[in-house]
């Protein structure tokens, strides 16, 4: 019935008795949890004022009793949107490439595609991409300057240059064009450099640079190639710091395309089964924004390096050995002294600095007193739904502001808002 008929959760009959006030009356005990666990409120009074619980203490069902009052866990989740979220793309998630990475062992179809005039090749220098800003806009969007081979002949012989393949244009992006090139693929590669490549890079048009520094301007790019810059940047950071072999400390080389390290030391135990160490890594973190007992408020704080009246959702990497669900409920407990009790995943993001993943959730508060821990962040405070959407909407002009729309952060706070908007 339940799942046919869910409106009828919290269906009253005569005198307001819901279907969980009869079970905890009769002492249906499975009954009482099915239904609290399907989202049910345990809070409805029936025409006498009594609540479910009430009623299993009056009728002497002591184990309901204890377990209706005990269960904020399961009670908590009303306080969640329903489990029926579509799936969300965020800033840096969008997959405009198909990645092929059965291609990334076949090196004979590798270098037929650097060498094809077809294939496009994007290049950062120091992890900064090489972009262009399309000037018809009143705030430019910056695009990636797409090099040919042509292009870029000088830069790819360069001893310093890395190259990775990216991928191949999804099919919908680009019609083929049989007879042009064998599979009428369209293969994308990355190209990253130490020395400033500009003088031997054939550019034509003006205002095309390296965007530097990552922050805020990688914010800046179409959300096609957000993502593409999503994948190159983080692996090329990868190449970057992990030159060396992590287990022997020897030279490696560079295979799959630019996917793995291979350690040229002689029985170096890196190279006996598989090492994670060979691989790109990515580091989950948890981002959360914690809803307050009542429904209404949120919990955002402030790191020190944030800029001032700047407050976001509380983040964290994820140990080892960690669930997601217990990161959240550790580092929210960690930095503001809140315990939490039910978390919900939301939606993640790719964040590629360098290249973390960020594991966006909500939580529900199980106690409301905030003791900031000093180190990590140095304000945290509850908000209500009015000054978050305050914040949102008058952006700098509010009390506070939180990261931009690209930003997960951002996102979990506008969710929560829609979500709940006719509250
Ligand atoms: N707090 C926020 O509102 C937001 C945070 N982020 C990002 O989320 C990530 C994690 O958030 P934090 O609050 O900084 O984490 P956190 O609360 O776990 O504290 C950071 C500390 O954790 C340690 N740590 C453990 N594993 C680490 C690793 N793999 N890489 C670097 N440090 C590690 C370091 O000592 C570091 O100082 C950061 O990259 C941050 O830029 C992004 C958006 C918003
Ligand atoms: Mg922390
Ligand atoms: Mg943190
Ligand atoms: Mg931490
Ligand atoms: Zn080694």
């Amino acid at each position: 019935m339940i799942s046919h008929s869910s409106q009828l959760l919290n269906e009253s009959g005569r005198q307001g008795w819901t279907a969980l006030m009869l079970a905890a009356r009769n002492g249906h005990f499975d009954v009482v949890k099915a239904l609290l666990l399907n989202g049910c409120n345990k809070d409805l009074v029936n025409k006498s004022g009594q609540t479910a619980h009430g009623i299993a203490k009056f009728w002497g069902h002591r184990h309901i009793a204890r377990f209706l009052a005990s269960s904020g866990d399961v009670a908590h989740h009303g306080i969640l949107p329903s489990n029926k979220l579509t799936d969300i793309e965020t800033y840096f998630s969008r997959e405009y490439l198909n990645r092929m990475s059965d291609k990334r062992t076949d090196s004979e179809w590798l270098s037929a595609k650097q060498s094809s005039s077809e294939t496009v090749f994007i290049v950062f220098h120091n992890l900064d991409p090489f972009v262009t800003a399309e000037p018809e806009d009143i705030r430019p969007k910056l695009k990636l300057y797409r090099f040919g081979r042509d292009s870029v002949k000088e830069v790819l012989h360069q001893s310093d240059t890395m190259v990775i393949f990216l991928g191949v244009e999804k099919q919908e992006c680009s019609p083929s064009s049989p007879g042009s090139n064998e599979d009428g693929l369209i293969a994308w590669f990355a190209l990253n450099t130490k020395k400033n490549p500009t003088e031997s890079l054939k550019v034509t048009g003006s205002d095309s640079f390296f965007l530097s520094g990552p922050m805020p301007r990688l914010l800046m790019l179409n959300e096609d190639e957000a993502g593409i810059v999503a994948q190159a940047r983080s692996v090329l950071a990868w190449h970057s710091r992990y030159s060396f072999c992590p287990t022997c400390g020897g030279k490696t080389k560079v295979d799959e395309g630019g996917y793995k390290r291979t350690c040229l030391t002689e029985g170096c135990r890196s190279l006996h089964g598989i090492h994670n160490t060979c691989y790109p890594r990515v580091d989950p973190v948890v981002i959360m924004l914690v809803l307050h007992p009542d429904g209404n408020q949120c919990l955002l704080g402030r790191k020190k390096a944030f800029p001032p009246g700047m407050f976001s959702c509380l983040a964290g990497f994820i140990e080892p050995g960690e669930t997601i669900e217990n990161a959240v409920r550790r580092e929210v407990l960690e930095e503001s002294g809140v315990t939490v009790g039910p978390v919900q995943y939301v939606s993640c993001q790719p964040w590629p600095m360098p290249s973390s993943l960020m594991i966006g959730c909500f939580a529900v508060a199980m106690s409301t007193d905030i003791k900031v821990d000093e180190i990590e962040i140095e304000d945290a405070r509850w908000f209500t739904r009015q000054e978050v959407t305050d914040a949102l909407v008058k952006g700098n002009q509010a009390v506070f502001f939180m990261p931009p729309r690209q930003a997960i952060a951002h996102y979990l706070v506008k969710h929560w808002i829609g979500i709940n908007a006719n509250l």
